[in-house]
């Protein structure tokens, strides 16, 4: 089928194609099923809007460049883009059953049958095999992202093609930029302190397989703030309360498996496409005939989807009233496609109701199984920051106050760690150690070659190793005029940045045959290290450093991007359209956004340097000691304060007798505060000069 879309020459041209109805949209881009005139084919047409992504547009072309030569049943592929005006028009295949997402919303309000859920995530744990193999993170595994067409088929959509929609010039300035979906997003990828790898797509297979069963993700009701903070703090969520008694076994070890805090004992795809529970996975036309069967056209449900929603926004109008500017309609759709950097993060959670009073099933599966492994967390911000202290209630159920959230967040990170990192093997509540034992002898023992030709084998498809060279070759005919896209390799260009960042004490691979891959802006920045023969299930790290750790500098184009490009010329909507009155706020937005920026990168580097445990008190109480990081020095008068607060000279002899590591963490933590205060109230600065920006916007586009 894919070969012989390949064959197709599908046209470049808006004036080829015939848009019928709306069936899906994104955070800026709208979905239309779609008639391609000259060949007569109905496709589905992805509109984005590139002035509302004009400062990724490099990264974009590389992805669509990406969903054009991808080359496995399971994985949503481009026919062509172009662009039309200020928008890029993305040609593919049409899934006329939509996504998984739409299909729960629609018909499955509370999930589906557990053969169902197997079926659907074997196909989607193929095309992540697939996508690992060669070196591709998808980033963004959600229900949402996987789509069935006609007969049953499932492919796996959205190479990030939108993830950069919501990144402004400041935001990737701002180096901390997260893409991804909070709710499906793993620790790491959150914590942003070791660099990712693709077990971060598991994390979220995980999750997906928790949306698939329950008809929604985790935490899906709460901000991205308070998903973040929960996702860190709380022990994983899984398939453990009342219920879910209807499900299997292996269904909850698989889900446990995937969702372990520390990347490493996450399961490779390939292996976990061997666990037990995917052995009641069926074919397509089950999938046809169960949960297709009966569907209205996804245009009218898509229609009726689009209605309820506005409804609700409606009735709840009053919630969100003086918070317009941020966007109710992505808060509704269930924060899916939420695209973000920490710091707007906790400017947007500052402005959302705390929805704590709803009660929840995730809340209470919490109950007794939080703090499990990451204990200290909470303890931690109760002894330390009195501001956010937590009513014992709220801990338990991960509730924590939204203010208190972000009054602690700073701290958070440092202890967050302990939590991810030093999970231990009990964090698998459920899990079985004999398929674990199994899996992890078997995969050691195995050549990952050959199981992953087992694996394309079943689908009819071809993995040699030879794969990515082969599809690259394949589309050179898909777009005439633009062969300049396909001369040379798929991953040409910007692979040895200068700029290049690598972890501290770690090294990135690079395989001299993919050594033209690019680092930065999508998936395609990682390396994989099975030529190496390493085995990548124990976590081997193909990708140190994210697109969002780049600077504005390298995310410049390295070569023309003219290919559909040339009606954007940087400057976001809204600067546009803010005229005079708003445009003179800026100077001082920018202000507090580098402020803030570089209170963070001190932040960050404190956490780094406490890590290294190279901190002894005794440096602490010398002034001026010349290796610690700038902000412990700035910090040295107030970290002796807090000290005193802490050990004041009538406390026992026993607290003074504390061990010195206690010390020292009480003395970084106290330190941590003060720049998480600081931070805080230059959120709120920034806060208040948004919310004036919005109102002087209003009021010149009325
Ligand atoms: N080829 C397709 N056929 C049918 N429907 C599609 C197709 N591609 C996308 N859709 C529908 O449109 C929706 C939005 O598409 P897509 O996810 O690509 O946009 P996006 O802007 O990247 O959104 P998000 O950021 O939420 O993932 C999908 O959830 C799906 O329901």
């Amino acid at each position: 089928m894919m070969e012989q879309l390949s064959e197709k020459k599908f046209p470049v041209n808006a004036k080829d194609y015939t848009l019928y109805e709306e069936v899906g949209d994104g955070v800026s881009a709208t979905v239309y099923r779609a008639l391609c005139i000259p060949l007569n084919e109905i496709v589905a047409i992805k509109v984005l809007d590139l002035e509302k992504c004009n400062n990724d547009l490099d990264g974009i072309r590389r992805e669509v460049q990406t969903m054009i030569l991808i080359d496995h049943p399971n994985v949503l592929r481009a026919h062509c883009s172009f662009t039309a005006g200020h928008s890029l028009w993305v040609v593919m295949p049409f899934m006329a059953g939509g996504s998984c997402l739409h299909i729960m919303k629609s018909s499955y309000p509370d999930g589906f049958e557990e053969p169902v859920i197997a079926t659907l995530l074997r196909e989607v744990l193929k095309a992540l095999v697939y996508l690992h193999y060669h070196g591709h993170i998808h980033r963004d595994v959600k229900a949402g992202n996987i789509l069935i067409d006609s007969n049953g088929a499932i492919k796996l959509a959205d190479f990030g093609v939108a993830a950069c929609m919501f990144d402004t010039g400041d935001r990737q300035r701002s180096r901390n930029t997260f893409v991804g979906t909070p709710c499906w997003m793993a620790p790491e990828v959150m914590q942003q302190l070791h660099g990712y790898d693709f077990k971060a797509d598991i994390w979220s297979f995980g999750i997906t397989a928790l949306e698939l069963a329950h008809g929604h993700a985790p935490f899906s009701k709460y901000p991205p703030m308070k998903v973040l903070l929960m996702t860190l703090q709380n022990a994983p969520p899984g398939l453990d309360y009342e219920r879910d008694k209807r499900f299997s076994k292996s269904f909850k070890e698989m889900v446990a498996a995937c969702l372990v805090k520390d990347p490493k004992k996450r399961p490779s795809s390939e292996k976990l496409l061997k666990h037990p529970f995917f052995k009641q996975a069926r074919g397509h036309d089950y999938l046809a005939r169960t949960i297709l069967d009966g569907l209205p056209p996804l245009g009218d449900r898509f229609r009726m989807l689009k209605a309820r929603e506005a409804d609700y926004l409606l009735q709840n109008q009053a919630m969100y009233e003086d918070k317009d500017h941020l966007s109710q309609q992505e808060y509704i759709r269930g924060i899916s496609a939420w695209n973000f950097n920490l710091e707007d993060l906790k400017n947007q959670a500052a402005l959302l109701p705390d929805f704590d009073d709803i009660p929840d099933a995730e809340d209470s599966s919490n109950r007794g199984k939080l703090r499990e492994g990451n204990g200290d967390v909470g303890s931690v911000v109760e002894r330390h920051n009195q501001s956010s202290v937590l009513s014992h209630e709220d801990e338990m159920n991960g509730n924590h106050d939204l203010d208190g959230s972000l009054a602690a967040f700073p701290i958070k990170p440092l202890q967050a760690l302990k939590g991810c990192f030093d999970m231990c093997e009990d964090d698998i509540t459920a899990s079985s150690p004999s398929w674990e034992d199994t899996m992890q002898s078997e995969s050691n023992q195995q050549n990952d070659m050959l199981s992953l030709a087992k694996v394309e084998d079943q689908d009819g498809g071809k993995d040699d190793g030879e794969n990515l060279r082969q599809s690259s070759s394949l589309p050179r005919s898909v777009i005439p005029g633009h062969k300049k896209f396909f001369s040379g390799s798929l991953l040409q260009d910007n692979a040895l940045s200068p700029k290049k960042v690598v972890t501290d004490g770690e090294r990135e691979y690079q395989h001299p045959k993919y050594q033209s891959e690019r680092n930065y802006s999508g998936p395609l920045q990682y390396r994989h290290k099975k030529d190496l023969g390493e085995d990548s299930s124990e976590g081997a790290i193909v990708q140190r450093k994210g697109r969002f750790q780049v600077t504005s500098a390298d995310l410049s184009p390295k070569e023309p991007t003219s290919y559909f490009l040339n009606p954007v010329q940087g400057g976001s909507t809204s600067a546009i359209n803010l005229g005079l009155a708003a445009a003179s706020l800026l100077p001082t937005l920018q202000c507090i956004l580098q402020q803030n920026t570089l209170q963070r990168e001190e932040l960050v580097k404190l956490i780094k340097f406490a890590e290294r445990g190279s901190v002894n008190p005794t440096d602490l109480a010398e002034a001026g000691t010349s290796d610690l990081p700038q902000c412990v020095q700035e910090m040295h008068g107030v970290s002796l304060n807090y000290g005193t607060l802490l050990h004041p000279p009538n406390i026992s002899t026993s607290t003074l007798q504390m061990p010195a590591t206690s010390v020292r963490e009480r003395e970084l933590q106290s330190m941590v505060i003060q720049l998480q205060q600081s931070i805080g109230s230059l959120v709120e600065e920034l806060q208040r000069q948004k919310m004036k920006n919005v109102q002087l916007e209003k009021k010149l586009n009325r």
